[in-house]
């Protein structure tokens, strides 16, 4: 039996299939008996999806700084982790969440080039040591996701958000960060190949799920 709550997050790069294999992950832990609280960042709370909105807003009145950007991702975070995060695993529930604080080091850091030791003191500020259990970094040549979206737009309509306008530059140095910081830490990464079949990714899901949760039952 698991005794308690766990943080597991999932990442990458846009049209990896995070959003799609967050209720897998989800349904794979609630078939176990476990409360699920499922959530997303930047957002998961009223006031995290406000920020959010400032953040993704396609059309800003005026250019957003790289700093402003930056304290805007860590404080939507503080506010989904007092409001939502902290509360559910304090209870016992697991939180599976898409996108934290290894984004705010692939895209601030690698795609925006800020200095990740600066990101590391809001990092500490803001979560006084606290890091997710398991990281499930799906990855996959940027171009073949980047058409992914390019589709996800075609059939569902919508346009593109303040990163999605991004250049590929940005995407490929985004991967290298996320891919960095994966092969830094692999006692918390599981590296995931999201250019197969959605049935691949998630046998590949279901195996490491199997494997990493075993280690704390
Ligand atoms: N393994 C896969 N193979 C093919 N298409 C996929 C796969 N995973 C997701 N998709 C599709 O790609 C698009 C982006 O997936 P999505 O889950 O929204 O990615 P993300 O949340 O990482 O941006 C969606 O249209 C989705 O249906
Ligand atoms: C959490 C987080 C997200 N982001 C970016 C990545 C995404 O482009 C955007 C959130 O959009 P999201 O809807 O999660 O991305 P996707 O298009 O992959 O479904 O915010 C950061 O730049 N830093 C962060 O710390």
């Amino acid at each position: 039996m698991i005794q308690r709550g766990r943080l597991i997050t999932l990442e990458g790069g846009e049209g990896v299939g995070k959003s799609s294999n967050v209720a897998f992950v989800t349904a794979w832990l609630e078939a176990r008996g476990l409360e699920v609280v499922s959530t997303r960042e930047p957002g998961g709370t009223p006031r995290a999806e406000a920020i959010r909105a400032l953040l993704l807003d396609p059309a800003p009145a005026e250019p957003l700084s790289v700093d402003a950007e930056l304290l805007l991702m860590f404080a939507a975070r503080a506010q989904h982790l007092a409001e939502k995060i902290l509360p559910a695993l304090a209870r016992g529930a697991w939180v599976v969440c898409d996108r934290f604080t290894d984004a705010t080091y692939a895209y601030q850091g690698g795609g925006r080039g800020l200095d990740a030791e600066r990101i590391a003191i809001l990092e500490r500020f803001v979560q006084k040591g606290m890091t997710p259990d398991l990281t499930l970094l799906l990855d996959m040549p940027v171009e073949a996701a980047s058409r992914r979206v390019s589709s996800r737009l075609d059939d569902l309509g919508g346009e593109r958000d303040r990163f999605e306008r991004e250049q590929r530059g940005f995407f490929t140095a985004v991967r290298d960060g996320y891919l960095t910081r994966a092969a830094a830490e692999p006692e918390r990464f599981a590296l995931i190949d999201a250019a197969q079949s959605l049935s691949a990714v998630q046998a590949q899901l279901e195996i490491t799920l199997d494997q990493r949760t075993a280690l704390w039952r």
